[in-house]
């Protein structure tokens, strides 16, 4: 690794290194752009007369990934470390940072999960003074307002017991769950540890009880005036805001030791079926409004109420990035990468997205930082409301947060104010300042927009996780996330932040080359729908109708299409591994991305064109943090989940019978031709399939081999398993039914 910007002293709170191995790298790159290039030189040189279209849609797909290949190289071109000082930090220098928490639905996100969440963030190891926390419940709800105000109750003990002994982590859940903390022994901490222990479960008990009755016994609610909004029943879809103070910072409340607590406000925006709430966008920019209201801090950081931190010390590894004396005024946000608890050994569904955090987002470093990832991300307020950056002015950091003693009860008003349906109305809330609106992948829009305005961003990867999060547990939610994923990011890429504008390619955008292509492999994403499609189509019903599409082994560019299958899955599964991976977890990835591709990329295309028609409006499906004990055991033991009747399903199982079908049917009627020949002692095998030459149909038996292999969970989950995670039999008859279609079309038009 060489040092690239060391030469300053010891005032820098941060360095960045280049990865090693650059020259390598580089000759792969010739090497494969050179494969991909003659085996499209070779399509257009052999078009195949009697089968145009198959023809035509074989080289598209084969075009497509090599466009894709092209983009995702913008990851890989020079992959860039950080490394911070939050040594060098002086503590008076912290800057105030206002947490915005999201949550939305306490079925979905059980309010235990939000109380834990919150009691994580407020015990950060950073000047409670300068820290203010606000919760969105989009919900409305009155069970996450009482898990809520219980955690700000338990927080008094918390939060001195976490300082005194330095616990870590600390979500207490978290902490007093695992087994292996390496806590400080000694008498007095294994009583207070104790003592602690009991209150919080008490706490959890209170939150569950709550849950399972729907309600919030007499006793609590008499304990904080906010409970009184939900005296006559609320609807999450038409309510008005709801504001309360929990915790007022400034010296007012204090904790169980007598030092303050930092403030603690919980906002649920008005709602009217009437207008469009805008998802988490719309909530970030009311707790946006509401937080400048009271506190306005120049930092921001947002996280999800799925995810806990896991590093206290976190904030002040981000802060080393606004406060660096050479390259902080270019910095408009600092991004954590999302880390994932509870995934399983080889990450069965691919979801610890270690292939993103743990090796793309290095690669955006080079070229003026990362995406915007949603969650763990610290923004400059004033970059995200609006602020450009200008390369001439190299502004100082600027701090104008609110301190010095407040009228609550005003502020309760004055906050309804902002979080009002109509308050928007006529405003840049959604275009020019905040969260963007017009995509279910608010974050990366929004990132891309402040990248147009000539931000930078960084992606700060402390060794110790700053967060963990929850994903997904099962296909179906995988399948549906990576749908709202694929949706959102075309969106993007339709819109007018496209990275691949013209003024981006050409004229004064502000994004740089690599960043054009990083951004445009994700947001393109959806359309890896096509070229899989293709590919798990097109071969094995040419191959059953006796129809080559491909060199056959004895011509010299046979070699290609085995060369650029081999050189892609090896270069993968190598990045993988030397990102810590291992080879079951390469290969689950590798069976997701196909599933994903011919499902859930699928129905974003598909939504998308509706959309585009004005038949139908993508939304923002919130993912379940809940899981049945059953369905967990399963999840443990890595058998794949399907159980309910999802049409996200469909295509994969069919094109997984499909393919295991036509390579079936193939393979027997070339033996069998073959044995035949031999007895009658032909030179020529002559199939039913009406090929001469079975070898010009290797690679198309390699195809569906290979589909087939990956696709084998599948066909055990429709015809093998006999537990509640199988296939259900309506998802196998439509896939059979369809499969048979597919063929039989295929013989009569091919
Ligand atoms: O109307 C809504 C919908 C969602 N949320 C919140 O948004 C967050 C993310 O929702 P989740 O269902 O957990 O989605 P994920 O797919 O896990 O989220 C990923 O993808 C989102 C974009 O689609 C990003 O916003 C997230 O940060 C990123 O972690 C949660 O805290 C929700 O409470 C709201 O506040 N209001
Ligand atoms: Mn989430």
């Amino acid at each position: 690794m060489t040092v690239i910007s060391s030469s300053l002293d010891d005032e820098r709170l941060f360095i960045s290194r280049q990865a090693g191995g650059r020259f390598l790298y580089k000759i792969y790159f010739l090497v494969f752009l050179t494969g991909i290039v003659s085996l499209l030189y070779y399509r257009v040189t052999n078009i195949a007369y009697d089968h145009p279209v198959l023809w035509f849609l074989i080289t598209l797909a084969e075009f497509w990934f090599g466009v894709t290949w092209f983009l995702q190289q913008g990851f890989r071109w020079a992959p860039t470390y950080h490394v911070e000082y939050p040594e060098r930090l002086a503590e008076s220098n912290l800057p105030p940072i206002d947490v915005l928490v999201c949550t939305a639905d306490p079925d979905r996100e059980p309010p235990s999960i939000v109380a834990n969440t919150l009691l994580s963030l407020m015990s950060y190891d950073y000047d409670v003074n300068k820290l203010s926390y606000y919760i969105s419940d989009d919900g409305g709800s009155q069970l996450t307002f009482h898990a809520v105000y219980l955690a700000s109750v338990f927080a008094k003990s918390w939060l001195p017991f976490c300082k005194k002994y330095n616990v870590e982590p600390r979500s207490p859940k978290v902490y007093f769950s695992s087994s292996s903390t390496s806590s400080p022994s000694g008498q007095n901490f294994r009583q207070e540890c104790d003592k602690i222990k009991a209150k919080f479960e008490k706490m959890q008990e209170r939150i569950e009880k709550a849950g399972k009755m729907r309600n919030v016994p007499v006793e609590i609610r008499n304990e904080h005036k906010g409970f009184k909004e939900w005296d006559t029943k609320i609807d999450p879809r038409d309510h008005d805001s709801i504001i309360e103070v929990l915790l007022r910072g400034n010296g007012v409340d204090k904790d169980d030791e007598g030092n303050p607590m930092p403030s603690l406000i919980y906002v649920s925006r008005e709602k009217r079926p009437t207008s469009h709430h805008r998802f988490k966008a719309g909530a970030l920019n009311a707790l946006n409004r509401v937080s400048a209201l009271i506190s306005n801090a120049p930092l921001v950081i947002n996280v999800d109420c799925d995810m806990y931190s896991n590093n206290s010390q976190a904030l002040r590894h981000a802060v080393c990035y606004f406060l660096d004396p050479k390259e902080s005024h270019r910095i408009g946000y600092v991004q954590f990468p999302q880390s994932f608890g509870g995934i399983t050994q080889s990450d069965l569904y691919g979801n610890g997205v270690k292939r993103i955090y743990e090796i793309e987002f290095f690669g955006t470093n080079a070229h003026n930082g990362p995406m915007y990832a949603g969650t763990g991300t610290i923004h400059r307020r004033e970059s995200l409301n609006g602020r450009k950056y200008d390369p001439n002015v190299k502004i100082k950091f600027e701090d104008k947060s609110v301190r010095g003693s407040k009228n609550w009860v005003e502020l309760e008003v004055q906050a309804k104010l902002v979080t009002t349906c109509t308050y928007e109305e006529g405003k840049p809330w959604g275009s020019e300042m905040g969260l963007m609106y017009g995509s279910a992948v608010e974050d990366v829009y929004t990132g891309l927009v402040l990248h147009s305005r000539g931000w930078n961003s960084i992606f700060c990867s402390p060794e110790r996780k700053a967060f963990l999060g929850l994903a997904p547990v099962n296909t179906n939610d995988t399948l549906i996330q990576h749908k709202r994923w694929s949706t959102g990011l075309l969106e993007i890429f339709l819109s007018d932040y496209c990275p691949m504008s013209l003024a981006n390619l050409f004229g004064d955008g502000k994004l740089k080359l690599g960043q054009i292509m990083c951004y445009s492999f994700y947001t393109l994403w959806a359309l890896w729908c096509l070229p899989m499609l293709i590919y798990a189509v097109v071969p094995p019903l040419a191959m059953v109708n006796g129809i080559s599409l491909f060199p056959k082994v004895s011509n010299p560019w046979f070699r290609i299409f085995i060369f650029l299958g081999i050189s892609s899955h090896a270069f993968s599964l190598a990045e993988l591994m030397l990102a810590k991976g291992t080879f079951q977890m390469w290969w689950n990835e590798t069976r997701m991305w196909m599933l994903k591709g011919t499902s859930s990329y699928l129905f974003s295309v598909m939504v998308t064109i509706l959309k585009a028609l004005g038949i139908s409006e993508s939304g923002f499906e919130i993912t379940s943090k809940v899981i049945d004990e059953e369905a967990l055991k399963r999840y443990n033991k890595e058998m794949m989940e399907f159980a309910v009747a999802s049409p996200m399903f469909i295509p994969p199982t069919t094109l997984s019978l499909l393919n295991l079908y036509c390579l079936v049917r193939t393979v027997v009627s070339l033996v069998t031709a073959t044995v035949m020949s031999n007895n009658l002692e032909e030179a020529e095998p002559n199939t039913s399939l009406g090929v001469s030459n079975p070898l010009a149909l290797v690679l198309q038996i390699i195809i569906s081999g290979y589909i087939s292999i990956v696709s084998l969970p599948i066909y055990k989950a429709m015809f093998l398993r006999m537990d509640k995670g199988r296939m259900p039999t309506s998802v196998t008859v439509y896939s059979i039914g369809l499969c048979a279609t597919l063929v039989y079309l295929a013989s009569v038009f091919m």
